[in-house]
């Protein structure tokens, strides 16, 4: 039985399999049926599913009644409809469903896609809902636990300001304005203090029909304001153009900070990183080391099993150091040039660790098509005394220099 599996539900075959190739792509695994009786069968089987996709008309059931069966079977639902006339569409609303998806163009299948990878995505989402009224935080819980995300729940400002500092998952706030203790347009500034729009998002909900309330809202710093009553579809439609934006600076973010090729930070994190580490190793009166790591003869590897390969032992290079040495800051300088933040540490103990590395690597057998081969280490080492990195990183390279010059494949430590 498997979480990881999608039921696809459709009488039309042509359907189905574009939902099957769709969802099996992004590495699900799924089942498939065409009627209402064998999705009866199937779920006596097993009704573990992640979620469903769910005709609205079956030829065995016509009027959405596979949907009630799933949902109440606790499965999470979103219906394909051939229909899209507002009687169905209150109709298919009227239940708990994620999302619905009219069966018109190709395009549509696009969003069961997307909406399958928004589901994925939102496991690890969390959002605080912030409201006194009960039967509030009923509704908007069960509209966003069946989208899959983590919920977490406060009755005013002053609690959604302790759940915030208890949660670092949280992504957005929803938030009420008329509340005891501190109102969402008291709350609002008081986030904004601490947590900037590209890491936590906030939406306004309010009854309330001053039209000035949504303009301070959003001039005290909330991204959104969303009147009650609204549509299932706004209020959805708003979440997830709010996370888009924090997902996209997230993305954009990680692009600026790592390597492309091995994904480990690089030269320009590294020395800001390394500015604030070195600052409070200072303060706190401890040691720090740093060594630079080239591998040898890599021109030769490349010229002999080409460039993809030398890519793959970059790839795989950046993997061991950073396993070797997790609470490092580690990163890729350029080329095959890597370099090792060592807080808290003696030289004793980073020589101790270097040298293993080394040994670990002339040992090491890398993996590339249809062979394996093995690339050694240089290393130069320096202790952080002198405060600044780049002076550091001088002496280092000055032993990297002198470890080629020995024989490479060795940890030569800076005078
Ligand atoms: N595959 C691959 N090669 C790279 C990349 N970046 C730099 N290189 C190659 O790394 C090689 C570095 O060569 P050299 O600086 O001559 O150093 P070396 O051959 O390792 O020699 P020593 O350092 O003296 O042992 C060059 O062939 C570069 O083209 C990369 O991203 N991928």
């Amino acid at each position: 039985m498997s979480k990881e599996k999608v039921l696809i539900i459709d009488d039309n075959k042509s359907i189905t399999r574009v939902v099957d190739a769709i969802a099996k792509k992004m590495g699900f695994l799924t089942a498939v049926v065409h009627s209402y009786r064998q999705l009866e069968q199937v779920i006596t089987e097993n009704n573990e599913f992640f979620c469903a996709c769910v005709d609205f008309n079956l030829p065995d059931a016509p009027n959405g009644e596979a949907i009630d069966f799933v949902i109440n079977q606790g499965i999470p639902a979103f219906v394909l409809t051939g229909q899209m006339d507002e009687q169905t569409r209150q109709t298919i609303l009227s239940k708990p469903v994620i999302d619905y998806v009219p069966k018109e163009t190709i395009q549509s299948f696009d969003y069961v896609g997307k909406l399958l990878a928004r589901l994925k995505a939102n496991e690890k989402i969390r959002i605080l809902i912030v409201d006194d009224s009960a039967s509030a935080r009923i509704h908007l819980r069960s509209m966003l636990t069946r989208h899959n995300f983590l919920i977490s729940e406060a009755l005013n400002g002053v609690e959604a300001l302790k759940v915030l500092e208890t949660y670092n998952d949280i992504k957005l706030v929803v938030t009420d304005n008329e509340m005891p203790v501190m109102t969402g347009l008291q709350l609002v500034p008081e986030i904004r203090k601490k947590y900037e729009h590209q890491k936590l998002a906030i939406i306004a909900i309010s009854s309330s029909n001053q039209s000035i309330l949504s303009a301070r809202f959003l001039k005290s710093g909330a991204d959104d304001y969303l009147s009650k009553p609204f549509s299932a579809e706004e209020f959805y439609t708003r979440i997830f153009r709010n996370l888009e934006f924090i997902e996209h600076v997230e993305e954009v973010q990680f692009a600026v900070d790592h390597d492309f090729l091995t994904k480990m930070h690089n030269r320009r994190y590294f020395f800001e990183q390394s500015d604030i580490i070195l600052n409070k190793m200072k303060e706190t009166d401890s040691n720090a080391v740093f060594a630079i790591l080239d591998l040898d003869h890599f021109k030769s590897v490349n010229d002999t099993y080409g460039h993809d390969a030398g890519d793959i032992i970059l790839v795989q290079t950046a993997k061991r150091l950073k396993q070797h040495f997790p609470e490092c800051l580690t990163a890729r300088l350029g080329g095959e040039e890597f370099c090792i933040l060592f807080p808290n540490t003696s030289s004793e103990e980073a020589i101790g660790r270097l040298e293993f590395l080394v040994h670990h690597f002339e040992n090491f057998e890398f993996e590339i098509p249809d062979k394996s081969l093995q690339v050694t280490l240089s290393i130069g080492m320096a202790d952080c005394s002198d405060g600044h990195i780049s002076e550091t990183m001088k002496r280092a390279d000055q032993a990297l220099y002198r470890a080629k010059q020995n024989g490479r494949n060795q940890l030569v430590e800076a005078n």
